[in-house]
């Protein structure tokens, strides 16, 4: 029970000293000691990395720590062989040992601890044989032994999870076994190993097409025939060469597409091509279909000369023929200017098309001509102008609108770096730039304070269709929240599938949101920056995961660190930042509303651990862990 779990860390102290001293003693639960996490009143994880640890782990004390799933002691000062009793821990499945001078042969018990998913024994002096008793351990991911004086060949590894492999600079010998083969070679430097991916083995004759392929220096295991090797080596050229006629194919219908797209622009707008514009998003692909050349004024003019009337003639709310702007906003254009400017689709979303429009005196704007708008223009009117009365850095201003009963159009402010979810899923390729955690961890808090303030105008207020799409980048990275509003203008035969992947699963009447359902969409898009997986898009087809029960199954499993986007992995110093903000995700997304977090609760617990990340902590070894 905890209170010999109390006695065990007690004795850990005694034994090894550092700044366990540092420890409570006079509090009863050792729970909130640094470095202890209960769980169920038990001690579960006990982290004490680079604390001044020092001496010999004796034995008597983990025998009693029979719950602890994760043990942290790297870098200290441990030294002599590990406590048999450690073998009690059965439900170990982190241990992290790395950077002490732990020494004698890695002990077998630790084989028997089928739960572990990481071992981490580098940097420190064990010697002797690395066992194949390795192969109990099923679930493991992580097996780093580097930097030891590990002597012998490695055994064949049958580690079907195995994700990161690291026996460099031991005493190692012999030949790399075929299924570690795919390890890069920094995994094997500094031994005397040969085979893939180091040089091949000396004395081995590759015949190729009859000889015998010794691949297996030591010649315990059997080689491959020649004629084998010949057969993969043809496979692989044949399907190789398939790969780039297929590439060839694809970019140039890719090209044809694209000219004749541009073909149809240059024909309406000769000047959109002059200077060289491109549609701006193409996420997924998503939007290629919709990316023909096209112009506000064609298409409200086309909607126009369906009245047989050759100007703006249906009136506007007011009886006006004009744009209505909202503030103080510069009305640097009207609705001539706007009909005349050039535009290029952006995209179509649920409430319409959105265009770029460049104005005559060189002004972007972003348009939207919505559809099904389905409710009295009075009604439109005020719930416009309430939209339009919304300030706040992290929104996207809507400037102006026009209203007619065939054309209904909201003129915002252009946001020149688009939208997150082109950044995340957009460019892959190698002229991405890495989006690191200061860019990400800022995005969420702009998209937070945002959508804190829509909700600070009122209980009712929420945005009611928060995605990635929705969350505007300026050149700063500043993000701004875009849509607020616009979902009570709709009706309900606008397509609510789109937003499936984000929407609260009590939301069951897309124009029925709620804030809490806000905050669950705001949980997804953060599991989205954090995983770098879009949500699924039940409607489109498209790939994606369910992405709170995808994140859950793992964190449960003990794997948080496998959810993060690989991009975010590069930077180690801020793990415990990013597994607090997927807590947070975790925690807005839970299925009850009640569960979930207020938006300035949200706001405020980005806000701190932005600051955690800039601060200069005085023990960071104590509440950092970058295991
Ligand atoms: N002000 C703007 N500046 C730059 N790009 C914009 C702006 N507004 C919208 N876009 C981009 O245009 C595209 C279409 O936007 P739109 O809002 O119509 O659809 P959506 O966001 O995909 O879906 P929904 O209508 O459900 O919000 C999106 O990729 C969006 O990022």
């Amino acid at each position: 029970d905890l209170s010999s779990d109390r006695a065990a860390l007690l004795a850990l102290r005694k034994a090894v000293g550092g700044r366990t001293l540092l420890w409570n003693a006079t509090l009863q639960s050792p729970c909130n000691w640094a470095g202890v996490r209960c769980e169920n009143n038990r001690v579960a994880v006990l982290r004490l990395p680079g604390v001044a640890l020092s001496g010999n782990l004796p034995n008597g004390i983990f025998g009693n720590l029979t719950v602890l799933r994760t043990l942290s002691l790297r870098l200290n000062a441990l030294k002599g062989s590990l406590p048999s009793d450690l073998a009690s821990c059965v439900g170990l499945r982190n241990l992290y040992l790395q950077g002490n001078f732990f020494s004698g042969e890695i002990p077998d018990f630790l084989f028997t601890l089928r739960d572990l998913v990481r071992l981490n024994l580098a940097s420190n002096n064990f010697s002797g044989e690395i066992s194949p008793s390795l192969n109990n351990l099923t679930r493991l991911r992580t097996l780093y032994v580097e930097n030891n004086q590990l002597s012998g060949s490695i055994p064949e590894l049958k580690l079907p999870d195995l994700a990161q492999f690291n026996v460099s600079n031991n005493l190692l010998n012999g030949s790399i076994p075929a299924k570690l083969q795919t390890f890069s070679s920094a995994s094997f430097v500094g031994n005397s190993l040969c085979g893939k991916p180091l040089s091949l083995c000396p004395g081995n004759n590759v015949t190729i097409p009859s000889g015998e392929v010794n691949i297996n220096g030591n010649g315990k295991g059997k080689g491959l025939s020649g004629g084998v090797i010949a057969g993969i080596v043809i496979g692989c050229v044949v399907a190789a060469l398939a790969i780039i006629i297929l590439l060839i194919v694809f970019c140039r219908k890719k090209r044809i597409q694209k000219t004749s797209s541009v073909d149809v622009a240059a024909l309406k707008h000769p000047e959109s091509e002059a200077r060289g514009e491109k549609p701006a998003e193409t996420e997924n692909g998503r939007h290629n279909s919709n990316n023909n050349g096209f112009s506000v004024a064609s298409a409200a003019a086309a909607a126009m000369a369906g009245n047989g009337k050759t100007e703006v003639s249906n009136n506007g709310v007011d009886g006006v023929k004009k744009l209505v702007f909202f503030g103080n906003a510069a009305r640097v254009f009207d609705l001539e200017d706007l009909l005349r400017a050039s535009a290029e689709v952006l995209g179509k979303g649920t409430f319409g098309t959105a265009y770029k429009a460049v104005l005559e005196v060189g002004t972007v704007v972003a348009v939207k001509r919505l559809k099904d708008v389905t409710i009295s223009d009075k009604e439109f009117k005020e719930k416009i102008e309430a939209v339009g009365a919304m300030d706040h850095q992290n929104l996207v201003p809507l400037r102006a609108f026009y209203y007619s009963r065939d054309e209904k159009l909201l003129v915002y402010d252009y946001m020149p770096m688009g939208s997150l979810s082109a950044l995340l899923h957009g460019n892959k390729g190698a002229g991405r730039t890495p989006l690191n955690w200061e860019i990400r961890s800022g995005i969420a808090l702009g998209a937070a304070r945002g959508i804190q303030y829509l909700h600070s105008q009122g209980p009712n207020v929420s945005h009611g269709n928060i995605k990635s799409s929705n969350i505007l980048l300026t050149k700063s990275y500043t993000s701004r929240v875009s849509d607020f509003g616009l979902a009570h203008l709709v009706g309900p035969s606008s397509t609510p599938n789109r937003v499936a992947g984000y929407r609260a699963p009590e939301v069951t009447d897309p124009r029925k949101v709620s804030q809490k359902a806000d905050v669950y969409s705001f949980g997804v898009l953060l599991l989205e920056l954090l995983t770098g997986k879009p949500p699924t898009h039940a409607l489109l087809n498209e790939e994606g995961v369910d992405l709170p029960r995808w994140v859950q199954s793992i964190v449960k499993e003990e794997w948080t660190s496998e959810v993060f986007d690989l991009e975010l992995l590069r930077y180690q110093n801020v793990e415990e930042e990013m597994v607090q903000m997927l807590q947070l995700a975790i925690d807005c997304a839970a299925q009850y509303p009640d569960k979930r977090p207020t938006m300035s609760e949200v706001t405020s617990r980005i806000e701190e651990l932005c600051r955690s990340s800039l601060r200069e902590d005085p023990h960071p070894d104590l509440v950092k862990e970058a295991d």
